[in-house]
């Protein structure tokens, strides 16, 4: 098993930097997912792991062995890393079982035993081991790469968006199979994705990149409860955004005074709410109330935009809730926050009587 080290990478390709000084540690074992835009890098920190590209700056290594920086250069066959591309590259005049041989070293070549084991691993049946890979659906296909990758048990294995090509319940189901085959063999694993979804479900930990730089690293659930700002909070998933004042543990904005995350400062702050946090309740109740302007249905949940807010906002939220709790559109509703929300510190109050007038100014819910 094998620990991932990046520190201080960089990369160009001769214009501009793509890669800009980058840290990463992905500790043995365990999966990290690198959540990026079009263009933010993933790709390139992937090659230069796998050692297809030269970085311009810093070091890797790998299993505590440096495989690239100053002085040192370890060709990528030797530096014990599989790789899965996005459309699985299988020969296609090598049958099923004949791919995930290429993957072993020579004299084990003839090991079917292994081959079989490979396929279990990756959750293929041995009647498979004898197809072409033009007999397999996309999922399958990429099933067999990661199995081609995992057969001489690399200690690391780099996934630069494999599931990508395929339809979503396929999708769903070969990253699950995969996720699976990936903890079974003990591997530590990077996959590179720009679907939050997939990010957030996939991995232990999740990396997002920007524009060359790593914004926030850590477990998906902390990364989309505690997003460092307001882009990466709407990068990882739908945010409402409201302005307030953060005063002794609660904020006060349009949607009344709510508790807030530990930390968050005294001030003027934006406010960050994830629409599943906002239910909806009887009016009268005695939450802030709003008019549902439109409903989008997906069946297991609904997304319901709401408006005239406490009666003194132009602004709109949205909040998502169980597909058979949607309300029609003009219901009149209350709206009941659950869980202490994230606020961003704002230009910082220093007088707290001004804090105080600022927080009472706010709307408040009774
Ligand atoms: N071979 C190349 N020559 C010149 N520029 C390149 C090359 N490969 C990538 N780039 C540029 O480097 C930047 C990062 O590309 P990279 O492929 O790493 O991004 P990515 O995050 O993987 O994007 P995508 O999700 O679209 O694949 C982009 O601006 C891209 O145009």
């Amino acid at each position: 098993m094998t620990e991932l080290k990046v520190r201080a990478v960089s990369a160009d390709y001769g214009l501009d930097a793509v890669l800009k000084s980058v840290d990463l540690t992905v500790a043995e074992g365990t999966t990290m997912a690198v959540l990026g835009g079009s263009g933010s890098g993933k790709t390139t920190l992937l090659r230069i792991i796998a050692g297809f590209l030269p970085s311009s700056g810093g070091e890797v290594s790998v299993g505590g062995r440096v495989v690239a920086g100053p002085g040192v250069w370890v060709p990528p066959e030797q530096r014990g890393i599989g790789y899965v591309r996005q459309e699985g590259g299988l020969f296609p005049h090598l049958s099923v079982a004949g791919n995930i041989a290429f993957g072993l070293p020579w004299p084990r070549r003839r090991h079917r035993d292994r081959v079989l084991e490979l396929l279990d691993l990756v959750g293929l049946p041995s009647a498979m081991a004898d197809r072409q890979p033009d007999r397999l659906s996309g999922g399958q296909q990429q099933r067999v790469a990661l199995a081609r990758a995992l057969a001489p048990r690399p200690g690391l294995i780099l996934l630069d968006e494999p599931f990508s090509a395929l339809d979503s319940g396929l999708r769903a189901a070969t990253r699950e199979a995969t996720a699976r085959a990936l903890r079974a063999a003990g591997a530590t694993a990077v996959l590179v994705t720009h679907d939050q979804g997939e990010a957030l479900s996939f991995a232990d930990e999740i990396a997002i990149l920007d524009s060359g730089r790593f914004r926030q690293v850590g477990p998906p659930a902390e990364v989309y409860r505690q997003p460092v700002d307001a882009e990466v909070a709407r990068f990882l998933g739908e945010a409402v955004l409201l302005d307030g004042t953060a005063f002794a543990g609660a904020v006060s904005c349009l949607l009344g005074t709510l508790p807030v995350q530990e930390g968050t400062p005294d001030g003027k702050v934006q406010v960050m709410v994830r629409p599943e946090q906002i239910t909806l309740t009887p009016v009268g109740s005695g939450h802030v109330e709003a008019t549902v302007r439109a409903v989008s249905y997906f069946g297991h949940d609904a997304v319901v935009e709401l408006h005239d807010i406490g009666g003194a906002s132009s602004q709109a939220v949205i909040a998502r809730v169980l597909g058979q709790n949607a309300p029609p559109v003009n219901q009149r509703v209350g709206l009941r926050v659950i869980g202490p929300v994230r606020a961003f510190p704002r230009a910082r109050l220093r007088d707290l009587s001004l804090l105080r007038r600022a927080a009472e100014s706010e709307v408040h819910a009774p």
